[in-house]
This record gives structure tokens, sequence and C-alpha cells, in this order.
């Protein structure tokens, strides 16, 4: 598919003004690349879907294994790209796992979290709404005083130093079953133990055969608790998916939601209630969601004017950042610096940040293209 959107009418669609023009297929569009490159570097972001242990870089993950030899991930980064390369989601979720058993202390959550953060501050992450899986941390031993000890002192410090607002969406590792949605229910309602930066719920892990109507009532408890809901949903499966997660999950927002460019009134459901995808396209070329990026749906959504927000979900493993993620979908939308901004705008509207924090946002994006396009 061709239909090529001009950056008008993507970032109109996308909910933000703009007067840019597309890049020509000229050396001028080889040079506006290299700008763009350099704008998104710069630009201040906000990313809402990208996971705690899934963002442990390729130092992080090969020190952590070096602590414990009995590990098959390897302690080589060199390695570890080769061992980050997935031959299905599957695959990806066993992979994931490894890396999840490699995190067994407090020191380790503390030093993930932290040097994750650092990764972010890196990219001009100004805010980001980062998942966490406590269940699997739990489980393996981990006690849940100290798990939340760990990762909110690393957020305090990552504000204190690096200026990144880090809130944290808690998820449901869907194939677990129902024991894994009860335990993370209390583990983020329990106001004894659930912690200050908790803001959303979720429910992640394979979908395939992991129905999203069952997990109702914990989403209705967190809901009640004061989490804003954010599922994972139509990145492995169908719309059906999609549709159980925002009726019977209250979703907001929607992880991926990938087909549901396959289902014209899911779209246009979504646009209206201005529900916002979680798109993280190298994630889904690499877990083998989507055959290839110009085969990815993102155009289809900004068509609909679905609101689109752009992530990296668990960049070192997918070999990308939120940097490139933003470079892909402006090749694929076709996207001056205008619509770039256009599209970290999107994730400010659908941050679950009071409203004071998104104006801060704003300002600062807005600012920063301005003076980046000022002759
Ligand atoms: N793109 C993604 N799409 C979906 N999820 C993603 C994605 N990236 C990262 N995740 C994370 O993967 C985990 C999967 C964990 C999981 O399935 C599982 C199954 C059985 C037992 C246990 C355990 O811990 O004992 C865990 C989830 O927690 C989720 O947050
Ligand atoms: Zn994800």
């Amino acid at each position: 598919m061709t239909d090529r959107l001009d950056a008008s009418s993507a970032a109109a669609a996308s909910g933000s003004p703009v007067s840019g023009v597309p890049a020509g297929p000229t050396a001028a569009a080889a040079a506006g690349a290299r700008g763009l490159h350099a704008f998104v570097a710069g630009l201040p972001k906000a990313e809402l879907h990208v996971h705690h242990v899934g963002s442990a870089s390729p130092r992080i993950v090969s020190e952590l294994a070096a602590r414990h030899p009995d590990s098959k991930v390897p302690t080589d980064p060199e390695a570890l790209a080769d061992y980050f390369t997935f031959t299905d989601f599957a695959h990806f979720i066993e992979v994931y796992l490894s890396v999840v058993d490699l995190i067994r202390t407090p020191e380790d959550v503390r030093l993930l979290t932290y040097e994750v953060a650092r990764d972010l501050a890196r990219q001009q992450v100004r805010y980001a709404e980062l998942t966490v899986t406590p269940f699997s941390s739990t489980r393996r031993g981990i006690d849940e005083r100290a798990f939340m000890d760990a990762i909110e002192d690393a957020r305090k410090a990552a504000e204190a130093e690096f200026g990144t607002v880090l809130r944290w969406c808690f998820d449901i590792p869907g194939e677990a079953g129902l024991e894994a949605a009860e335990e993370t229910t209390r583990l983020a309602t329990d106001d004894r133990i659930r912690p200050e930066g908790l803001v959303s719920f979720g429910l992640g892990g394979p979908e395939v055969g992991v129905e999203r109507p069952q997990f109702k009532p914990y989403f209705d408890r967190a809901i009640a608790a004061g989490l804003r809901s954010a599922p994972h949903a139509g990145e492995t499966t169908g719309p059906q998916t999609v549709w159980d997660a925002l009726t019977h999950l209250r979703a907001e927002r929607i992880g991926h939601g990938t087909s549901s460019a396959q289902d014209e009134k899911l779209l246009a459901h979504l646009a209206e209630h201005r529900i916002a995808l979680e798109v993280c396209p190298t994630s889904n070329i690499a877990t083998r969601a989507v055959r290839t990026l110009d085969e990815h749906p993102i155009r289809e959504f900004v068509k609909a004017g679905v609101l689109v927000t752009v992530n990296s979900d668990d960049p070192p493993m997918f070999g990308t950042d939120l940097n490139n993620e933003y470079a892909v979908a402006a090749r694929l939308l076709d996207l001056d610096e205008r619509g770039v901004a256009g599209l970290a705008k999107n994730a400010v509207e659908a941050a679950f940040l009071d409203e004071a924090g998104k104006a801060r946002l704003r300002t600062e994006i807005d600012a920063y293209a301005t003076g980046w396009l000022a002759p």
C-alpha cells in the first residue's frame, strides 16, 4: 500500500496543527532525514509503552548475567544481540523470561531501574510510564516490600538527578493466569504496599488463549483504586481482543492494538473516543507480529484519525530506542519536524499525568520545535 500521507494530513489526523510539507524524494530528503534524526534526538518526549525488564541495556544484562553464571543469557554484549533475535512471539517471551530470571535481588531491581531511567533521560524523555510486572519478581523470591522500595528509590533518584519523571504501570502476565492476576491486583491496590508512583494497570504476555474478559474483576478493582487501564491487546491476535479490552477492561489506552486496522468500526470507535494506541513499530517486526515496516498499519491508524503514540516496548531486545522509533514513524508517515513534534504531543495528551504536568511538557515541545525551525 502506498497511500502516503503528507505531513499536514498526517499531523492533522494525529491531532496536532502543522504547516510543514513532506520531504521530497531528493537529496533534500537525505539532508532532511539527517536533520530529522537530530531534531528527534533533542525533542522532549514522553514514553507510555516501555517495559521495565525489557529495557535492561546490554551492559546491564551482561553485568547481571555475570552475577548469575547458571543463566543461559550471554554475558558478552555482542553475543547478546544474537540472543535477542526471535523466531516468533513465543520465542521472544522465552528470552524475555530468561532476563527476568536474572533479576533476583532488590539491588538488581534498583540498578536496573536507575539505569533504565538514565537511558530514557539520554533520549530527552521527560516523562515515562514504565510497565513493571511485580508478580514475576515476587514469585521469584524478591520480597514485595523490598521490590517496591527499590523501584521507588530509583524513581526518586532519577527525577532528582536526570529530571526524568517516571510512573509505574503494573501489569498482569496474562499467561500466568488468575493467580498472577490476584497477586498483581493485591500489590497494585493495597495501600500498605502499592508504590506512590503507580498510575495504571495493564495486561501483558502472550494473547493467544488468554481471553481478556476473565480479567474484568481485577481491572474493576484496580480502576476502583484509582488506577488507569492500559492493557496490551491486538498485538498477536485479532481486533476482538481490542474490543474485549475496551468493553471488559475499560481500556483508556491500548498496548499495540495492531490488528485494529482490520476493523473499520473499531478504528472509528478508537478515534471518536480518543483512545490512544501505544504503537511500537520495531517491536512488531522483531516479534513477527507484523512482517515488514512498510506493511505496518500505523498509516491506517493516522488516516482513521486515531490518536497514535510512538513507543519502544523493549528497546535493547529489539535493537532500537525511542528516538529510532520516532524516526521510523516519521518515515512511514512522511512527517517533517512539525509532524514529529505532533507525535510527541500525542503522547502527552494520552499520558496518565495531571494537566499541569502535561502543560509543562507541551510548552517544552513547542519551545524546542519553534527554536529548531526559527530561520
Ligand atoms: N511486546 C510485549 N507484548 C506482551 N508482553 C510483553 C511485551 N514486552 C514485554 N512484555 C512483558 O512480557 C511479560 C510476559 C511474562 C509472561 O508471559 C509470563 C508467563 C508465565 C509466567 C510468567 C512469570 O513471570 O512467572 C510470566 C509480561 O509481564 C509483559 O509485561
Ligand atoms: Zn509491551
